[in-house]
């Protein structure tokens, strides 16, 4: 299963991430966020990893020169779409960048997962993740879950990536329930919004490891 940890900012917790073997690291280019990283620090740490997992740039309706400064200036290997980009905005940011996309889509009800099948074949990858709380200006990283059981309605061979409040003492659940492709987590590892905790990343992927000895793999189970 992939995990990626989102929102991180420092070689500390980048290098925890990487040391349990995180398949992707994310860092957010959105101003009102506690996580919103400049190019230069997010090409650094880009840098450090230099092929290890992949990067991943988290934005929200990036314009046209904002998207060619990220493949320019940062060189991740995906962006992560968290707005209201349309179909064709995903198909021209690809085309434009040569860069994977990751399409974020909310999920609170059944038919928000309706919009998925427009994706298809245009995101390398769907993350179904939480609707934006009332009043939080941030439309990711907000530390809440939705509703697991939705996604029991989902084609079994979607592989998407499932975020929103996911932490050490859930993401059992979030597994056996949804059984995603990839968990991607951000709130969960921190001490304090924006605050990254090495510790809460090492006990994040102790859960994963003690999940792997009692869930069979995805493609062994029944249904
Ligand atoms: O994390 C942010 O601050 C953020 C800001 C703007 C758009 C998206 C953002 N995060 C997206 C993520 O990939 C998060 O990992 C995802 O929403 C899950 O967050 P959390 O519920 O905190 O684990």
């Amino acid at each position: 299963m992939d995990i990626k940890i989102c929102g991180l900012s420092t070689p500390e917790t980048v290098n925890a991430a990487l040391s349990r073997g995180a398949s992707h690291v994310g860092f957010v280019s959105f101003e009102k966020s506690p996580r919103h990283l400049h190019l230069a620090a997010m090409a650094d740490l880009v840098r450090l990893v230099d092929g290890r997992a992949g990067t991943v740039i988290v934005t929200v309706d990036p314009d046209d020169a904002l998207v060619d400064r990220f493949a320019e200036e940062v060189r991740p290997d995906w962006l992560q779409l968290h707005g209201a980009e349309t179909p064709d905005r995903v198909r021209d940011i690809k085309a434009r960048t040569g860069l994977k996309v990751m399409k974020a889509l909310p999920v609170a009800t059944a038919e928000d997962l309706g919009a998925i099948a427009a994706f298809d074949g245009i995101a390398d990858r769907m993350l179904l993740d939480s609707r934006r709380p009332k009043g939080s200006v941030l439309p990711g990283g907000n530390g809440v879950a939705f509703d697991w059981t939705l996604l029991a309605a989902l084609d079994p061979s979607l592989r998407y990536m499932l975020s929103g409040g996911i932490d050490a003492g859930n993401v059992a659940d979030a597994v056996r329930i949804a059984r995603p492709a990839g968990i991607d987590v951000s709130s969960g590892v921190e001490s304090a919004p924006g605050v990254k905790d090495p510790a809460r990343i090492h006990s994040f992927f102790d859960a994963l490891d003690r999940l792997a000895q009692d869930v069979p793999p995805r493609k062994a189970r029944a249904s």
